[in-house]
């Protein structure tokens, strides 16, 4: 099981790696991974399981951050609502890859932060606001879907990862709030 030993932190130089596609048809290997991922994200967002194993609450994780430099992720966004269970979206990726995106950017009025980043970094990550996915699923299908807001901001701070990028690199250094017109902040 996943906790946050198995979690890199900066510093470690497989976070600065482009990693691997994988290799298709997906390995048992592979497909258990993904299931250790996912298995990490929910216990990570239930209060009792996580106050117990020491896990910070995840929303996606990416392999290079478990020292794997293979392009996996797992993706685990809750509704916000008790009433609604449904996650709006929970998926492993293989090989995700942007298709497209809106010429709209967006980030999160919060910034960011990075289970694999212990300290607060401030200051705006500026994204695509929608893009255009595909992926190959845990079943091995091929996925094609598209995403706006917040679940696309997870979706590229994980596509991120696995091009080496941590959400920093994004922060404009000399004002980390300075924004161009027409970015959607996202509260
Ligand atoms: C770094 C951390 C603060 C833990 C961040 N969580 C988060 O922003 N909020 C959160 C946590 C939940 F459990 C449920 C929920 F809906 C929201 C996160 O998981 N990540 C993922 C990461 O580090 N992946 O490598 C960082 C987020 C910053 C923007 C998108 C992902
Ligand atoms: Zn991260």
């Amino acid at each position: 099981m996943i906790t946050m030993k198995d979690i890199i932190r900066e510093g470690n130089p497989t976070l600065r790696e482009v990693a691997e596609e994988v290799v298709l048809p997906l390995s048992d290997e592979d497909i258990k991974l993904g299931e250790e991922m996912m298995e990490f994200l929910h216990n990570s967002q239930d209060p009792v399981k996580a106050e117990e194993l020491g896990l910070r609450g995840g929303v996606g994780l990416a392999a290079p951050q478990l020292d794997i430099s293979k392009r996996i992720i797992a993706v685990h966004v809750p509704s916000g609502d008790l009433e609604n269970p449904e996650p709006t979206l929970s998926a492993v990726m293989y090989n995700p890859k942007i298709l497209s995106h809106s010429v709209q950017d967006a980030c999160l009025g919060e910034g960011e932060g990075c289970l694999s980043v212990d300290r607060e970094v401030p200051g705006y990550v500026v994204r695509h606001n929608k893009i255009t996915l595909s992926y190959v699923d845990a079943s091995g299908v091929k996925q094609k879907i598209r995403l706006k807001n917040y679940e696309a901001i997870v979706v590229q701070h994980e596509i991120d990862h696995l091009n080496g990028v941590m959400f920093y690199d994004h922060i404009n250094q000399e004002n980390p709030y300075a924004l161009k017109d027409g970015v959607l902040v996202i509260e």
